[in-house]
């Protein structure tokens, strides 16, 4: 049986685009809820986004460096399933943050110039060990400022045996889609800019042709 490659789109600020989400088949939403990020959406925004989503369709909070009260605020509004850290929080805040909400979270991996694979096996072991809510390091690529830069990084730093429990993400696109699953072959892609007519405006050509090139990478598996 091929294995079939989760996709998360990031980012999202309008109904419109998550409807082309669905439309496409993808399996989950990103909202940031990063007030200097172009892509920013209040709690009650994420909550009017929310309404009406069919089962089955993940919804993740990102958060930098959130307090427990600003995670709380946002769910007291929206429903979201997973939450997000990608800022500085370590192995224990995003513990002890996860319980306190009783989510699974994912942890951002900023992945620079002196990353090693090492670095990174020793990051997820600090993250699983710290909390049974940790989902999984999500994969990017590490910029000056915080957001979705569109850059990639180096693949080949990611552990093989790391490869099928990751969210790849960082600088991906309908052109690279199929090479990064058919060389990473993680568990899911997350995908902003490459999807996006603007920063927060998404594209339904360009959702539904990412969609498509991933599942042909499955399809193609074997
Ligand atoms: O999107 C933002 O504005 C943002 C702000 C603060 C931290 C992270 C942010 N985005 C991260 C993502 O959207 C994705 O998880 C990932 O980086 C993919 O981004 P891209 O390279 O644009 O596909």
């Amino acid at each position: 049986m091929t294995h079939r490659t989760r996709i998360k789109i990031c980012g999202l600020t309008r109904s419109e685009d998550i409807a082309a989400v669905i439309a496409a088949g993808a399996d989950a939403i990103g909202f940031v809820f990063y007030p200097k990020s172009p892509r920013y959406v209040t709690p009650q925004q994420a909550a009017q986004l929310t309404r009406g989503l069919p089962p089955f369709i993940s919804t993740v909070g990102l958060f930098v460096n959130p307090s427990l009260e600003d995670i709380r605020q946002v769910l007291q509004q929206a429903p979201l399933s997973i939450l997000q850290f990608h800022g500085d929080e370590t192995p224990q805040s995003c513990a002890d943050i996860a319980a306190a909400v009783n989510r699974p979270f994912l942890r951002a991996a900023r992945i620079g110039p002196s990353t090693t694979s090492a670095d990174l096996l020793e990051y997820e072991l600090a993250y699983r060990t710290a909390s049974p809510l940790f989902a999984g390091l999500l994969l990017d690529t590490l910029v000056e400022q915080y957001g979705g830069s569109g850059k990639v990084f180096d693949w080949s730093l990611i552990p093989e045996e790391l490869a099928p429990r990751v969210v790849l993400s960082g600088g991906l696109s309908v052109q690279n889609a199929t090479d990064a699953v058919a060389r990473v072959r993680p568990y899911a892609v997350d995908i902003s800019s490459g999807v996006e007519q603007a920063k927060g405006i998404k594209d339904a050509a360009r959702i539904s042709a990412f969609v498509a090139a991933v599942h042909a990478a499955d399809a193609s598996r074997i």
